[in-house]
């Protein structure tokens, strides 16, 4: 019998929880030959919130949910996690940028690395969606020195569907027929969704597109700005669409990407693409054997390189910045 994966997901009773918990029960998630058992983390005022997830969690009867456990104690919520979503945070309202949530939210972080350092299943992977993403997973990463650190990943997934459809709209091609789209640096407003190595059909989206001013007046502000037009729109962040990414982002870490395509995450940083040692950046990555890679030798043209380095000015900053409020 295989053994059940157990998946902490913390925010359990936020609104991007209620819209994953259901997905990662029903097999999304790692696939449908693995059972789980959830772990649901919240605090003190969201327990009962959680506690009614649960119960509706059940009346799915879902066949590969075999189990569910509520805390209030990240060292509990995390002890023996092979997959935790780190979701738990406040979200931004309409006028804020996500970096000004670093201060209310940095200090959920340094605990919860903590608590994952102390208790976590030796193939614990991490991914962190809860606002502002990249720097949050610095803060946990820094606070694990017993995990490796590239078990420590930020969600860019969402940014990178975003663009996927964007660009399938302008092309009138599908979105299964583009490959290859890549978003750079910081899931905010300087992130840099790239074209330029994709490809429609299997010829070059710049190509396809052939049409600069689109990119750079329409795509690249439409999908870095995403985020804000949908609080704008709905009155709250995106949630199904987040949720969505976080299955797509664990899916493909754990089961592989296809065969000669890749996503983007961020990542450490080993260097690659001059982006400095160990920050936490969106990359063009695959994955093999459960562990990402980022895709070497790619040409980065003078425009790009420009808006990557701009965004990648931005994560050192954050970093600096939590750096200065001693979280890491
Ligand atoms: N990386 C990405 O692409 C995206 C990130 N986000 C971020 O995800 C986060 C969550 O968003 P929503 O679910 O919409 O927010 P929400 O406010 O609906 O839910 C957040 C939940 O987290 C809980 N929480 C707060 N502190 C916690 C802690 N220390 N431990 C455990 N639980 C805690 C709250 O009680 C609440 O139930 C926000 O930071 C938001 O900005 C949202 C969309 C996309
Ligand atoms: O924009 C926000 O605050 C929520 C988020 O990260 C996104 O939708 O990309």
């Amino acid at each position: 019998m295989t053994q059940p994966v157990n998946v902490t997901v913390t925010g359990a009773a936020g609104q991007i929880g209620y819209a994953l918990l259901f997905r990662i029960a029903s097999g999304q998630l790692l696939g449908p030959d693995t059972p789980v058992k959830l772990r649901l983390l919240e605090i003190p005022q969201g327990v009962k919130a959680a506690e009614g997830t649960a119960m509706e969690l059940e009346d799915c009867a879902f066949g590969l949910l075999e189990g569910i456990d509520i805390f209030d104690d990240p060292t509990a919520g995390f002890a023996g996690a092979n997959v935790a979503l780190l979701v738990g945070a406040r979200p931004r309202g309409a006028g804020m940028e996500r970096g000004d949530l670093l201060e209310a939210n940095g200090g959920i972080f340094g605990p919860q690395g903590k608590a994952l350092n102390a208790g976590a299943a030796d193939d614990i992977r991490v991914l962190v969606v809860g606002n502002p993403a990249n720097t949050n997973a610095l803060i946990a990463q820094a606070n694990a020195p017993d995990i490796p650190a590239e078990r420590f990943t930020a969600m860019t997934r969402l940014d990178h569907n975003r663009a996927l459809s964007q660009l399938a709209g302008k092309s009138g091609a599908a979105v299964s027929e583009i490959r290859n789209l890549t978003i750079w640096g910081n899931h905010s407003a300087t992130q840099y969704p790239d074209i330029f190595h994709a490809t429609i059909g299997g010829r070059p989206a710049a190509e396809v597109v052939d049409d600069q001013a689109w990119l750079v007046d329409t795509f690249i502000p439409t999908v870095a700005k995403r985020g804000a037009a949908i609080i704008e729109a709905r009155g709250a962040s995106s949630a199904a669409s987040a949720a969505n990414a976080a299955i797509d982002h664990v899916h493909d870490w754990v089961n592989g990407t296809p065969e000669g395509s890749w996503t983007s995450a961020a990542i450490p940083s080993d260097g690659s693409y001059g982006v400095p040692e160990g920050l936490i950046s969106s990359f063009p990555v695959t994955s093999t054997g459960g562990a990402w890679q980022i895709v070497q030798g790619l040409d980065v043209n003078e425009f790009s390189r420009a808006r990557i380095d701009a965004s990648v000015a931005e994560l050192a900053e954050e970093r600096d910045a939590v750096k200065g409020l001693g979280l890491i």
